[in-house]
């Protein structure tokens, strides 16, 4: 299958920062979950439109209190039927909406969102999985997320608040125009003023949101290498930095809520300003004989929807503009934005079903092919160029060359953990159409060069989840030469390593994960330079029990002329590209560059034409 193009630019993340949002993330990602979405909306407008009839319950308590009563019912018992309403709504509040619908809701769209992006991720070329800081990432994943989920629950209360509003302006429009125009007018007044502040306010949010991942990202970089900031008596310099960070935050922290709470006032005010005029027009009104003490409670009662209304359209377009921010900065872990918004299942009331068990076991290795690998960091003229290889099964194939000559990159856009600018890799003749999703156990395992251990067992990080036998992890704590360090722990493969447990040396996390290669016995086994952590007599002891276990074919970067001995081929590189290909012997006698290499790796003696080497 052909290699993967470079993976496509992402329109959101060329956005240039500080632009208002235009188009909606928010609209789509709510349709998706419209059902529920508009119940929520719907049992709202229920719930307030029983206090819409508690108004009028209210009006005709009054109006047969004083005398002037049109309902046929005596005075308690109109009371008593207020009572039963607001009974009803509380139960319907606390019962349905707060306990069940909203939390549902919130947490359902919040999961969908994090389970989206990382799967985005996660389908990304392993080299390129995250092109920001983790604590950048997690502050997205979690506030970010959060913020959307929110901005879902309090929406539909709002938009709710809003449709009762009207209906309470309708009533009121019935009962006295005049009275309710003067309600009507602050809150036209107060709508035009809030879009002035809308523009400053949402740049404002924008910036502290950067702001803060900075915070994060400072913080995540801190807590990541304490050691080195420690090594580097760098701490000063760290503390100023989050200082700095901190301070940009602040003071786009205090303008936001300076500019909210100035938007918020407006609001209240304008609203008691309403007030005001209503009981000034009522009692002209009143005096005239058309407005009765009914009527006065009624609007009275009606003044909270309408000027919770009010608050609440004010609110809107800040709340939406800091939620479209949040969703913008969601949608930017992922290439494509409307992966993140994708229908997604989530198990927040059950657990989700375990994954299909694998399939049969693909046909073994025969051969490997590359050809054409082409692949060049973005922004520079470095990477590889047109490399071929050739792997017959049970082969050694050693990759070398100097520092910088494209070793890692080469294995890595091999196995797919790179994008490829182009290039075909063969599985047996076949082309493989996405090496990052094939190259994988049972057919591929691969050894980096700074191994990634996770907080846990020794046994867990050698298994992450395979399901082998304790003799097969036997097995692979040997050929890992990992049996002795083992053996010297109280709980052996049991013993916790990572920040809560044991702190291990760069050859002994090579190692286990070199046994985490071994234990899943795949047909191709990949090495980025182990000797970076291990020492010579270990990693010729390793070399030689791997390549004892029958039938394993290598690709191995080194310059140690241990396993350059035991190489069936060895591909030589330069800047980017193979200048040679063949054994050892061939090399030393025709490539001038692999004599210098040899020449440069004294730290096993001994002369090329040496068979295996006596150790141990
Ligand atoms: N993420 C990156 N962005 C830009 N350039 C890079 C990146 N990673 C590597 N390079 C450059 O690409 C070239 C090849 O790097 P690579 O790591 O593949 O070399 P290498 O032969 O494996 O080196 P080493 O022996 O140090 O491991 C080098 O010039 C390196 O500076």
């Amino acid at each position: 299958m052909r290699a993967p193009r470079t993976r496509r630019s992402d329109p959101l993340a060329a956005a240039p920062q500080g632009r208002p949002v235009r188009r909606s993330r928010l609209v789509p990602l709510l349709s998706r979950s419209a059902p529920t979405y508009l119940c929520l909306i719907g049992l709202w407008v229920l719930l307030r439109g029983a206090l819409l009839a508690t108004g009028l319950l209210l009006q005709l308590v009054f109006d047969t209190l004083s005398g002037t009563g049109r309902a046929g019912m005596s005075a308690w018992s109109l009371i008593a039927l207020v009572a039963a309403a607001e009974a009803a709504k509380v139960a319907v509040w606390y019962g349905v909406i707060l306990s069940r619908v909203e939390p549902h809701f919130t947490y359902r769209i919040r999961a969908a969102l994090q389970v989206n992006a990382l799967g985005a991720i996660l389908r990304r070329p392993a080299g390129r999985a995250l092109d920001r800081t983790g604590g950048d990432a997690v502050s997205r994943f979690g506030e970010d997320t959060d913020e959307v989920g929110v901005f879902a629950i309090w929406s539909a209360s709002n938009l709710a608040r809003l449709i009762i509003a009207v209906g309470a302006l309708i009533i009121m429009l019935g009962i006295d125009a005049v009275v309710t125009l003067g309600l009507v007018v602050p809150v036209v007044v107060m709508v035009l003023a809030s879009r002035a502040l809308a523009r400053p306010l949402r740049e404002y949010q924008h910036a502290g949101r950067r702001a803060a991942s900075e915070v994060s990202s400072v913080v995540g970089e801190a807590v990541g290498g304490v050691q080195a900031i420690k090594v580097g008596r760098a701490e000063e310099r760290f503390v100023a930095r989050l200082r700095d960070a901190n301070a940009v935050r602040l003071r786009f922290a205090i303008r936001e809520v300076l500019l909210t709470t100035v938007q918020t006032s407006l609001f209240n005010g304008t609203a008691a300003l309403g007030t005001g005029f209503v009981l000034l027009l009522a009692a002209a009104s009143m005096r005239g004989g058309d407005f009765t003490v009914g009527d006065l409670a009624l609007f009275v009662f009606y003044i909270q929807f309408i000027t919770e209304a009010v608050t609440a359209l004010g609110m809107f377009f800040a709340r939406y503009q800091k939620a479209e921010l949040s969703m913008r900065r969601v949608a930017e872990l992922a290439d494509d934005e409307s992966a993140v918004i994708a229908r997604t299942e989530t198990y927040l009331r059950s657990e989700p079903p375990r994954p299909a068990p694998p399939g049969d076991r693909p046909a073994p290795l025969r051969l490997l092919q590359a050809h054409g690998l082409t692949a060049r960091y973005p922004g520079t003229s470095r990477g590889i160029r047109d490399i071929d290889l050739h792997l017959p099964a049970g082969t050694v194939t050693v990759v070398t060359g100097r520092i910088g000559s494209g070793k890692s990159t080469l294995l890595q856009v091999l196995l797919g953990l790179l994008p490829a600018e182009r290039g075909t890799v063969l599985w047996n003749g076949a082309p493989v159409d996405d090496p990052g999703t094939f190259l994988i156990p049972p057919r591929s395992s691969f050894v980096p060069q700074v191994p990634r251990l996770f907080s846990g067992t020794i046994r867990e990080n050698i298994l992450l989840g395979a399901s082998s036998s304790p003799a097969e992890v036997a097995e692979a704590v040997r050929l890992a030469v990992l049996e002795d360090d083992i053996a010297g722990l109280d709980k052996g493969l049991d013993t916790v390593i990572g920040p809560r447990g044991l702190r291990l040396s760069g050859g002994q996390m090579q190692r286990i994960a070199a046994a985490r290669m071994a234990v899943r016995r795949t047909d191709l086994m990949v090495f980025d330079d182990l000797s970076n952590a291990l020492d010579v007599t270990t990693e010729l002891r390793l070399w030689d029990r791997l390549l004892d276990d029958d039938g394993a074919t290598i690709l191995a970067v080194s310059h140690r002329r241990s396993i350059l001995r035991r190489a069936d081929q060895i591909v030589v590189l330069v800047e980017g590209e193979t200048v040679a290909v063949g054994t050892l012997e061939e090399l030393l006698e025709d490539c001038a560059e692999m004599r210098h290499l040899w020449a440069a790796d004294e730290s096993v003696p001994g002369d090329a034409h040496a068979g295996r080497v006596e150790h141990d």
